[in-house]
């Protein structure tokens, strides 16, 4: 286990915890009247992206012990030991490498002692002569028709990136037709298998492990139903695939080891769209384009790598986002992306950070004596704002917010941008400087009110105001930007994981409710009743015989 001081026992700690009275004696609003270069100092400019966070409950004192709790917590030393292949996974033994993937640099990065550049760029022109036959029609089905349709088989890290960048990248997509199919749910892969023709559809079937419960049945189901409409076992060469690190499943399954995309364990599941589970990427954007976000995630790699903490993307987000988690009891963070091909954005990113850090065993093997990762959620603006909003600007909770958006609208209509761009600059002034009483009255009484209504309605009216967030100006959401977009969260999860002195990337946490069900499963299959567990379980699951 990894040497180091507890998180809240650091000097930055007991540091932070005095300066905090201090900035809660000072509403956010002042600050801004009281340095007219605020936005200035706290924002930070990367390529085609402008990070504002001068809307935070931070000023230089604050800041600056926030960057002293980082290099206290040897920060600096993580990033390369992550970087240069260390196997920071410690309880899977595991080096932490999907920076190689996208290391477009193409300088050696070893695992134990060897260069994993060569492999990672022969399944990068393994994807990119797959692809292109496909796309072009030269890669035929059964009936030597080209293909239509892609069906990914993945949950998980293997659908969620999958899912969220081929629907934020939209406007690049080609002829293809994209289907997603991950929950166990018989409904989920139905309703697919209603919109395909077998003869025109390729399958892939993405698991890391190629032993995943619901993917496992699902490609049976596929292959089942491929077989039964016209399909044969012969044929499943022409329409199905495999991505995984596990040859073996996969040529048991009965997919060829040609027909497979390899990685390896040094990528994690929810880090892993940049691997050859990007293959749908790439069938529906084209490998350019695909090479373009790889591109941009390298980017922000280097600027993370490279960067002075006082001016490095994830790190002030990550510590801005420890001030609230840790000093303030907020217990959720919100992305807010005012676009909605991001729409799947803060879901991709509720197991990127929920699956790496909702730990609470420290990297010493004990239990941690105070808060660790954040409830992730949100939805687009301005959706968002009609239904949760309420709870944002008016509720007992702190919800730290990142507001994201485009300058520029993929789909110019009439003035709809301006209109989702005014509400995003609004939303995060209005959670800044609130309104107070005696604003409320003074609208209350221009619009002619009595005082007995104005006493008995303005209360309600009221915002406290002071509730901080970021802002995420991007110029274009191109494939670049979105690579970049997504490494910066990569990393910001990263460094909180190393503040709490936590362990980030495994999942222990999933397996527990996995050996449950698959005792249950033999139970759900006879007629019996069950007496096995509980009396609520018992309960369920006989309540659940007696209506099937
Ligand atoms: O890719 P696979 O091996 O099928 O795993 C799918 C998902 O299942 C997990 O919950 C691990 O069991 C996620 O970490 C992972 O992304």
């Amino acid at each position: 286990m990894l040497k180091s001081v507890p998180f809240n026992q650091t000097v930055a700690f007991q540091h932070l915890t005095k300066l905090k009275a201090e900035v809660e004696q000072t509403p956010l609003k002042e600050l801004f009247t009281a340095d007219s270069e605020r936005f200035e100092k706290y924002s930070i400019r990367f390529e085609d992206i402008l990070v504002d966070y001068s809307k935070n409950l931070i000023n230089e004192k604050t800041k600056a012990a926030l960057i002293a709790l980082a290099n206290e917590c040897e920060l600096d030393d993580a990033i390369e030991r992550m970087f240069t292949g260390d196997l920071i996974n410690k309880t899977e033994n595991r080096a932490v490498l999907h920076v190689a993937l996208r290391n477009r640099s193409n300088t050696p990065i070893a695992v134990g002692g060897e260069d994993v550049m060569p492999a990672v760029n022969a399944v990068l022109d393994k994807m990119k002569d797959f692809s292109e036959k496909v796309i072009s029609g030269a890669w035929k089905g059964y009936s030597d028709q080209a293909i239509t349709d892609v069906v990914n088989i993945g949950i998980g890290g293997s659908d969620l990136g999958p899912v969220m960048v081929t629907e934020a990248l939209k406007p690049y997509k080609n002829h293809l037709n994209l289907h997603f199919v991950s929950n166990v749910d018989g409904t989920h892969i139905a309703e697919v298998l209603k919109k395909v023709n077998p003869e025109t559809t390729l399958f892939l079937i993405a698991s890391k492990t190629f032993t995943t419960q619901e993917t496992m049945a699902n490609a049976h189901s596929a292959r089942d139903w491929f077989v039964a409409n016209g399909g044969s076992l012969e044929a499943v060469a022409k329409h199905f695939v495999a991505i995984s690190t596990n040859e073996k499943e996969v040529v048991k399954f009965g997919i060829d080891s040609a027909n497979m995309f390899g990685f390896w364990d040094w990528v994690g599941g929810r880090y892993s769209l940049w691997s050859a589970i990007g293959l749908s990427i790439v069938l529906s954007i084209g490998f350019e384009n695909f090479i373009e976000l790889l591109e941009g995630a390298h980017a922000m790699d280097k600027h993370f790598r490279t960067t002075d903490f006082n001016e490095n993307i994830p790190v002030i987000l990550a510590l801005v986002g420890i001030w609230y988690n840790n000093f303030f009891d907020a217990d959720s963070h919100a992305l807010l992306p005012y676009d909605q091909y991001m729409h799947r954005f803060a879901a991709y990113f509720q197991q990127g950070d929920m699956e790496s850090n909702g730990k609470y065993v420290g990297r010493d093997g004990k239990a941690v004596d105070y808060q660790t990762g954040p409830i992730i959620w949100g939805e687009p603006g301005t959706n968002g704002q009609h239904a949760f909003y309420q709870l944002i600007h008016q509720g007992t909770k702190l919800i730290p917010c990142d507001f994201l958006a485009p300058a520029q609208s993929q789909n110019v209509i009439g003035n709809h941008h301006q209109l989702l761009l005014s509400n995003f600059f609004a939303q995060t002034e209005a959670l800044m400087n609130g309104k107070t009483y005696e604003e409320v009255v003074a609208e209350f009484e221009k619009a002619g009110k009595s005082a007995e209504e104005i006493a008995e309605l303005a209360p309600f009216k009221v915002f406290q105001g002071n509730r901080p967030t970021n802002s995420i100006l991007f110029k274009k959401l191109t494939p670049r930007t979105l690579g970049s977009l997504v490494a910066m969260y990569e990393h910001k999860i990263f460094v909180q994981g190393v503040i709490w002195n936590i362990f980030s990337y495994d999942q222990w946490g999933v397996e527990l409710g996995k050996q449950l069900a698959n005792k249950i499963l033999p139970e759900l299959a006879s007629e019996d009743s069950i007496t096995s567990h509980d009396s609520s379980t018992n309960g369920l699951i006989n309540a659940y015989k007696a209506w099937r």
